[in-house]
């Protein structure tokens, strides 16, 4: 089969044939470069309009002059997500293809191409996917027909974030590689002194506001440029290669695939590559050709879906400029989930073995304390990957912010492990043990979900939120809370643990990430999620301020393609 794919989402018009039989493919591409400025939306697709005809002449003359009039077998585009005066033009250009050539529609997902082709090219199953891209950044696992969202930005995509200090600066678009060659520099001539810069994780969501707007300010009072994107390299990556890590941990996958414009980052790359190296998970992140936006990856992408049938009548082949990943069914893999890895025995089956968090190591002992009770003793290991000021900085504050804020929920009635020692300079814990099994191990988990959810209803009445609840920072059992009241109760069968994310906030908005940030994890674990989040929310609302409830309508519904 050979499949010519047409992509045009934003800045580079872009036309490509694979040829599934060789498994080759010929790319060509006319990127968009605004003379000031970032991209101006007429500006591209006017672009689209006059670029497009140019390189689909070339990549099917070059067909047809080696294959014949019959060279096509179908034609693939970037149906979303994107500018949609962009999208309008390559739409109408792949129609009149297809019709001419009579042969099959594809409408790809632009995102969904940046992956498979990483899936692709390495030939791993089923690898949790970390899109770094200049519109988006996400975290996907396959599960059930779907990619699941497993965490995203909260604001802008991770390349536009760069770019838009870069354009306060004065820079020419794209800003990346500049600030790539900026901290190298920086790097080589200095010892790599770091700017201390915001670092926002929640779970496995991430944002880049505060981070974009500070490193503005520190360009304004003078720091030096270089140094400024050095930091904020190290700040991001950082950012990314901690959440990829917690949803390897969290999934029970041991395989990552790296797609998006931002990943032709060398230190991006290294950092991914060193934390799966830690881990010893595998890696894999394609060549610069097929990570910048290209035409390549949408036509390997509709070869896979127009063989599994997946095609679209003219009629419906409306073009979606927020087309989401998670909306697209995957008709092109069978059935194996991302989180396959959690079966008994398995690290991430949460009964009791010493494991690896994707923070921590965590050590199980028995502890001749009187009362007999068991311990466990939680390490924050130093990780290679980031720079040594910032990993101290973070395994420091976060060692202190579980220590205070595991006892403190506890005082406002949340079942915690209790704290036996706290050693910062060591970044080590010593709890109590507390629950069987995670919850992320459990199959019936609807009464646990419940009680999760009037756990952070009460732990936000006291104005903390938890940063992390997912199903493996939840301990069930018989009895999973430490306290050895006369009468337990149903919630005292489900405690919470890790509060190395935790901070004081009054704030909705907070409280509602942290709604998000459970019930992302249980999508991502769960083979059934509905119920459990039903239970989830029911709980919640019996306690809790049902203006949060509203507020997480509005953050899961909010767009996030600017
Ligand atoms: C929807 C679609 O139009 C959009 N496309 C897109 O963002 O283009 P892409 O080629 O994936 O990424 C471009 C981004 O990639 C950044 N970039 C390119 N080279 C870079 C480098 N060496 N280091 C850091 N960022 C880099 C650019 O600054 C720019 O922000 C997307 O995939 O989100
Ligand atoms: N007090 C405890 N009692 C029983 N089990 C625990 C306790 N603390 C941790 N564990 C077990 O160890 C695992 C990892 O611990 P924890 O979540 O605190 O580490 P982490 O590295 O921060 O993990 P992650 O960031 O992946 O959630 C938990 O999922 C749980 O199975
Ligand atoms: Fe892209």
């Amino acid at each position: 089969m050979r499949v010519l794919g047409i992509e045009g989402t934003a800045w580079c018009a872009s036309a490509a044939l694979y040829d599934a039989e060789a498994d080759s493919v010929l790319i060509e591409s006319d990127p968009y470069e605004p003379d000031s400025g970032g991209i101006h939306p007429r500006e591209a697709a006017e672009h689209m309009s006059e670029a497009i005809p140019g390189v689909v002449d070339a990549v099917l003359t070059a067909a047809e002059d080696e294959h014949g009039p019959d060279a096509i077998d179908a034609v693939a585009f970037s149906k979303g997500p994107g500018l949609g005066p962009c999208l309008r033009t390559v739409g109408t250009a792949a129609r009149s293809l297809a019709g001419a050539l009579d042969v099959p529609l594809v409408g790809v997902n632009h995102m969904v191409a940046h992956l498979e082709i990483g899936r692709h090219q390495s030939g791993f199953e089923n690898p949790v996917c970390l899109n770094a891209s200049g519109a988006n950044a996400h975290l996907l696992g396959y599960h059930d027909g779907r990619y699941r969202v497993l965490g995203e930005t909260m604001d802008a995509g991770v390349g536009n974030a760069i770019d838009k200090f870069t354009r306060h600066v004065g820079w020419d678009h794209p800003g990346g590689p500049k600030v790539e060659a900026a901290a190298r520099r920086y790097a080589e001539e200095h010892s790599g002194d770091l700017l201390d810069l915001p670092y926002v994780v929640k779970g496995m969501d991430f944002s880049f506001s505060g981070i974009s707007s500070a490193a503005n300010d520190a360009y304004d009072d003078g720091v030096p440029v270089e140094k400024i994107c050095f930091s904020l390299q190290e700040h991001v990556f950082a950012m990314l290669t901690e959440v990829s890590e917690r949803a390897l941990s969290l999934t029970g996958a041991d395989e990552i695939v790296l797609g998006g414009g931002v990943a032709q980052n060398d230190r991006l790359r290294e950092m991914l590559a060193s934390m799966c190296a830690e881990r010893g998970a595998r890696f894999h992140a394609p060549e610069p050709r097929f990570l910048r936006d290209n035409a390549g990856m949408i036509a390997v992408l509709g070869a896979k879906m127009a063989r599994a049938g997946d095609t679209v009548p003219i009629p419906e082949s409306a073009i979606d400029p927020n087309f989401r990943p998670d909306q697209v069914p995957v008709t092109w893999r069978s059935g194996e989930s991302v989180a396959r890895g959690r079966g008994p025995g398995s690290d991430a089956d949460g009964t009791d073995a010493d494991r690896r968090g994707a923070e921590a190591t965590v050590e199980f002992v028995s502890e001749a304390d009187g009362a007999g009770g068991r311990r466990v003793i939680k390490r924050r290991v130093p990780k290679t990957y980031r720079h040594p000021e910032l990993d101290r900085t973070l395994r420091r504050d976060r060692t202190v912010a579980e220590a205070r804020l595991t006892s403190e929920a506890r005082r406002a009635g949340v079942p915690t492990p209790l704290v036996h020692d706290a050693d910062v300079q060591r970044a080590t814990l010593t709890l109590q043990h507390v629950g069987d099994r995670d919850l992320a191990a459990v199959d019936e988990g609807t009464v646990h979900a419940r009680s999760v959810g009037r756990h952070l209803a009460r732990l936000h009445a006291a104005g903390i939120v938890h940063g992390d609840p997912t199903t493996r920072n939840a301990r069930v059992g018989v009895r999973a809370a430490p306290q050895e009241s006369a009468a337990a109760t149903e919630d005292d069968r489900t405690a919470l643990i890790d509060f190395g994310l935790a901070y004081h906030t009054g704030h909705v908005e907070d409280h509602a990430m942290d709604l998000h940030v459970f019930e992302g994890s249980v999508r991502a674990t769960a083979t059934d999620p509905e119920p459990l989040i039903e239970a989830f929310e029911a709980g919640y609302a019996a306690v809790g301020d049902e203006g949060v409830l509203d507020r997480l309508r509005d953050v899961e519904g909010r767009g996030r393609y600017r």
